[in-house]
């Protein structure tokens, strides 16, 4: 497995794999790997050739007073974890390697897909992701990017930006890989104390019971959140951001469910944000 800092090298890199006929799939993160991003490279691994990892925590997407700086940066238990899960290549890049001048060129998603759920609450974050993913996208080339479905509002956005613009390459969205409690994994989860941590277990139960409702014939989405709300108050110190039913490719609201819809939710747990999403289905005799 290569590590490389350069953008030249990643590009010399990945033009050999591509000319020697070999697919190229591609995973970016922020690093502080989890068995969430192994099952990413493990996807990428068995569809693809030639597996890039990118780790890069990007500036742009955080807004003032978030977490960039806390950020969790553990590099050289990422490259093991890298390495086993079968990665050819990673990219480390720095900030100056992918912003050495002031960027004045933008990739912007708008409407209801940037503008609803996170978007609320971090105004231009999706604009600073859609921008170095390009940027990512342009550099490594892959044929197929995968994302996890944990971060379901990103990947609903990416997938637009690549429909958009015509982007030559697919986007493979992944399975959200839990803890036992159930607790989706995230880098994030490091800010939890144990305490937290069983707290936050709380966010899974509460999508599992929306599930459970709309299986059983609820379908007044007010009726869903109100339930969630509630579990989810009876944690001391939880402090919702949203609960919300939505369409899961526009992200519009929706006020009953009526076909597939997605409750997501982003609540702080202590010092950790944490966002989550289940898919509710709808059957046609239901
Ligand atoms: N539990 C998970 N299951 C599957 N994919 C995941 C999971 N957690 C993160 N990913 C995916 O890994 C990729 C990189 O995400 P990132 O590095 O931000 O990790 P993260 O755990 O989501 O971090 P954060 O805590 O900052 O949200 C994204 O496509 C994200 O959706
Ligand atoms: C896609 C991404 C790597 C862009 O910085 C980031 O938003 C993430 O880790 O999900
Ligand atoms: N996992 C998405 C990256 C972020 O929260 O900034």
């Amino acid at each position: 497995m290569d590590i490389a800092e350069k953008i030249e090298e990643i590009k010399v890199l990945t033009r050999k794999a591509r000319t020697s006929g070999k697919s190229i799939g591609f995973v970016p993160t922020m690093g502080a790997l989890h068995a969430g991003h192994v099952s990413l490279i493990e996807a990428a691994c068995s569809r693809t050739d030639y597996v890039v990892v990118s780790i890069f925590v990007n500036p742009v997407q955080f807004s003032p007073g978030e977490d960039l700086e806390n950020y969790p940066r553990t590099l050289e238990d990422d490259r093991a974890k890298c390495q086993s899960a079968g990665a050819d290549l990673i990219f480390v890049p720095s900030v100056k390697e992918m912003y050495p001048d002031k960027l004045q060129s933008w990739v912007e998603v708008e409407g209801q897909l940037t503008e609803n759920l996170c978007g609320k609450s971090r105004p231009g974050h999706f604009r600073g992701v859609t921008t170095v993913c390009a940027k990512l996208f342009n550099i490594v080339m892959p044929d197929i990017a995968f994302f996890g479905r944990k971060d379901a509002q990103q990947a609903a956005v990416l997938k637009k930006m690549v429909k958009d613009l015509n982007m030559p390459l697919q986007l493979q969205v992944c399975p959200i890989i839990r803890e036992k409690s159930g607790l989706a994994m995230s880098s994030r989860n490091k800010y939890l104390s144990d305490k937290e941590r069983q707290d936050a277990a709380v966010l899974y139960q509460s999508l599992v019971k929306c599930r459970e409702m709309v299986d059983s014939g609820t379908r007044n989405a007010r009726l869903l959140v109100d339930t969630m709300r509630k579990m989810i108050s009876n944690v001391d110190g939880a402090e919702i951001d949203y609960i919300q039913i939505v369409d899961p490719d526009t992200l519009e609201d929706v006020d009953t469910v009526e076909k597939q819809a997605m409750a997501a939710l982003a609540v702080k747990i202590g010092p950790a944000r944490l966002i989550d999403n289940i898919m509710l289905n709808v059957s046609a005799a239901g």
